[in-house]
């Protein structure tokens, strides 16, 4: 039996950070997926394989072996989202440095810690390969470890016991109940890669759209603007644990300030929320709203800069598009990753090949996505 998951990243389109700390996102899913092909072996071939194919890793472990450190937990609980405890990462970076993970990947290290804990709980001990392919850059602010914890919890939940779909159903289709719980799994998997996560990238990664995201509850925004944004992506590596652990650091020695940043990066994002639900009755309004979406850009960015998250290469971006009369914002954890650029309608094509053209001379990657579109499908395959 064979069942392939796909799960989108998403951008932030406002209150990254904040978002740990209680304060309202908004984000929205992009049409880049991550897959993960779940195929269970016979019960003759006793082995639980990983390939990581965009991290060209591959992993083998004895069911014996993985049963030896983890079976006490008394796994599979697939219908109860538990928490990793920190002994339990230990014994699993065990197992992971028994593979001797090569040490300049050692940074991706958790996220196969991810696997094994989401793996277990929800499957037991059943032999079966794992490949994992995405079309996110790994590490770059667009939600790849989400997108991976939420398509890894669709697959193993689909061939899970507390989860009864229609396998003989064709093509892709989208969860309806057992949404929930494949968010809760993932959320789980994302605290072993992020340590604090906020939970906004799961949420619009399993659901989809555009969303407002405040202290765990999501809810849908139906926006009514078209928007149009330029990714470009730093290709400077950053690890949002590292991020989002230094801005609670800055937080904890600066209370007052930090707070009144927060507070003033959740203004933007209720406002984003208010401009893109409103409906503009001609087109100068909408280039009203447009202008107003650039400068809560602007100052989400300064924000985020105060906050400790900017990077001379956001800089760099920021300066080129500022030129050319464009708001830009980095978006996810920052350090590097990846910058949006606001391209309101009256921008025209030429305008924008000029732009990533200066872009990409500086050895930037620019491309744009689709916006809200769907959270994550499943689709089934059988396998002889
Ligand atoms: N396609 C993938 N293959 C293997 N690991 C992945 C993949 N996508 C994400 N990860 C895991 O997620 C981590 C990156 O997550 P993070 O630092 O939050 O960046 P982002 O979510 O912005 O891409 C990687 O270090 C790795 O552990
Ligand atoms: C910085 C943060 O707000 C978003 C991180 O996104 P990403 O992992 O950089 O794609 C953290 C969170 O919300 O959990
Ligand atoms: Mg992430």
């Amino acid at each position: 039996m064979e069942v392939t998951a796909r799960a989108p990243g998403k951008i932030i389109l406002a209150g990254e950070h904040a978002v740990v700390h209680g304060c309202t996102a908004v984000a929205s899913s992009i049409d880049l997926y991550t897959s993960v092909s779940l195929r269970l072996r016979s019960e003759g071939e006793d082995t639980i394989k990983l390939q990581l194919n965009d991290i060209g890793l591959d992993f083998s472990w004895p069911v014996g072996r993985i049963k030896e450190v983890l079976s006490h937990l008394g796994s599979p609980f697939s219908s109860t989202p538990t928490s990793c405890s920190l002994e339990t990462v230990k014994s699993l970076a065990a197992l992971v440095d028994e593979k001797s993970f090569p040490d300049s990947k050692i940074g991706l290290a958790s996220g196969v810690y991810a696997f094994l804990w989401l793996y277990t709980s929800i499957l037991g001990f059943k032999p079966a390969t794992v490949v994992v392919s995405s079309e996110l850059p790994v590490g770059a602010g667009l939600g790849s470890s989400a997108a991976y914890c939420v398509a890894l919890s669709a697959a193993l939940l689909a061939l899970s016991d507390s989860v009864k779909l229609d396998v003989s159903q064709k093509g892709w289709f989208t969860f309806k109940a057992e949404a929930e719980l494949v968010n809760k799994w993932a959320f789980e998997g994302e605290k072993i890669i992020h340590g604090r996560p906020s939970g906004v990238d799961n949420s619009v990664s399993t659901f989809g759209n555009v969303i407002k995201f405040k202290s765990g509850v999501m809810t849908r925004i139906d926006s009514n603007m078209p928007l149009r944004m330029l990714i470009t992506n730093t290709k400077v590596g950053r690890d949002t644990k590292a991020l989002v652990a230094n801005v609670s650091a800055r937080k904890s020695r600066h209370p007052d300030a930090m707070s009144s940043m927060l507070n003033a990066i959740e203004a933007i994002s209720d406002e984003w929320s208010t401009i893109i639900q409103s409906h503009a009755a001609d087109d100068l309004c909408l280039s009203a709203n447009e202008a107003k979406l650039a400068e809560l850009m602007e100052m989400n960015q300064g924000l985020l800069f105060s906050i400790g998250v900017s990077h001379a290469s956001i800089e760099t971006i920021l300066q080129t598009t500022m030129e050319y009369k464009l708001a830009s914002k980095l978006t996810g954890a920052g350090g590097g990753g990846c910058v949006l650029t606001l391209l309101p309608t009256h921008v025209s094509g030429a305008v924008i090949d000029k732009l990533v053209e200066e872009l990409e001379s500086f050895g930037f990657q620019c491309f744009t996505a689709g916006i809200g579109g769907n959270g994550v499908q499943i689709s089934f395959g059988h396998s002889s």
